[in-house]
């Protein structure tokens, strides 16, 4: 049985109110399934329906279509069952001011009906290195310890199945490191781990197989390995002040000076050389890289309009 399995979701966001956009829809006939001890990656430009569709399996909002199953309970008609099965680290900062530490992680303890959990709550707070702030008061820890306490108090119930939002953002690389540490050691442990990130280079590192969505469909689900297979072999790095001729420009990323030139063959990196020097492009800084998730995800991105991937190819 999958840990989650997303089977033909989509959510369209009424219009409310008079002047009020019109009706849109966020996520179109997405499925797909994770299984038990992966560690799964959903990827996605802003905007592209990644926070709908955690809220949806967090039971937060409601699918206009489809069903989300957690080792089978359905999020919506078995709520408390799926939950518990669920530990969710939101984007967000959310906490309450007047509990210290190791208040808030056994008042949560309590929540899920669990009393003698000291000792998992002793490891939890030593995991996130935030032994030495058990008795402070919420108000008082910094944002980055806050977003540890965020992680501890949605393991407090052990949930077989972690999900993390965007869990990095805006975090300084130590409490990064601490973080993807105690992810990897509860991944190893057998539990499941959703995560999405902007942090591509995460994802490349952690994730077994990687969901990319855009507009709200699927538009690649593979093993990671795979998605990079499947990317420009080599990428040309270089930096210049010149405009780049056409054919090369609807190709480049560019960023300043810097421009990345993907070449999915050997033989494209001296045609796209020789065409550099024909259009009289004074390059400085050459390098020629291997591709990494982050081309796939710009190549992906910057094709045509969505077309789904099929439902029968998301099993492993
Ligand atoms: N409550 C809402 N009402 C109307 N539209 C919404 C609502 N929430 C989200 N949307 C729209 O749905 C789309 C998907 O939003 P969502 O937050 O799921 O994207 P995301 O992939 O999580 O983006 P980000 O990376 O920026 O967090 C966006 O176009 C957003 O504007």
């Amino acid at each position: 049985m999958p840990a989650i399995s997303f089977q033909s979701v989509s959510k369209v966001y009424a219009s409310t109110g008079k002047h009020a956009p019109p009706p849109f829809k966020a996520l179109d006939d997405v499925s797909f399934d994770i299984e038990e001890g992966e560690f799964f990656g959903l990827l996605g430009p802003n905007g592209a329906g990644k926070t709908t569709l955690i809220s949806i399996l967090a039971g937060l909002a409601r699918a206009s279509g489809g069903r989300v199953l957690v080792h089978g309970y359905d999020v919506q008609k078995d709520f408390v069952a799926a939950r518990r099965h669920l530990g969710i680290v939101p984007q967000e900062l959310v906490f309450d001011p007047f509990f210290t530490v190791r208040e808030a992680l056994r008042f949560q303890a309590g929540y899920f009906g669990l009393r003698h959990s000291d000792d998992w709550i002793d490891e939890l707070l030593d995991g996130l290195g935030l032994s030495d702030k058990a008795g402070a008061n919420m108000r008082q820890l910094s944002g980055g310890m806050k977003r540890r306490v965020l992680v501890g108090l949605a393991l407090v119930h052990k949930p077989p199945v972690i999900v993390l939002d965007e869990p990095t953002a805006g975090v300084d690389v130590e409490l990064r490191q601490t973080l993807w540490q105690f992810i990897s050691n509860l991944s190893r442990r057998g539990h499941t781990v959703l995560l999405t990130t902007h942090y591509l280079e995460e994802a490349e590192a952690l994730c077994q197989r990687i969901a990319m969505l855009k507009l709200g469909r699927v538009i690649a689900l593979d093993r990671t390995s795979a998605l990079l297979a499947k990317a420009a072999a080599k990428v040309l790095h270089f930096k210049t002040d010149d405009a780049l001729p056409p054919a090369l420009a609807a190709q480049a990323r560019v960023t300043g000076r810097i421009v990345e030139l993907p070449a999915p063959m050997a033989a494209e990196v001296e045609h796209h050389l020789a065409a550099l020097r024909e259009a009289g492009v004074r390059i400085e800084d050459l390098e020629i890289r291997k591709a990494d998730l982050e081309d796939v995800f710009i190549q992906l991105m910057s094709g045509p309009a969505p077309a789904a991937v099929p439902a029968l190819e998301h099993a492993q």
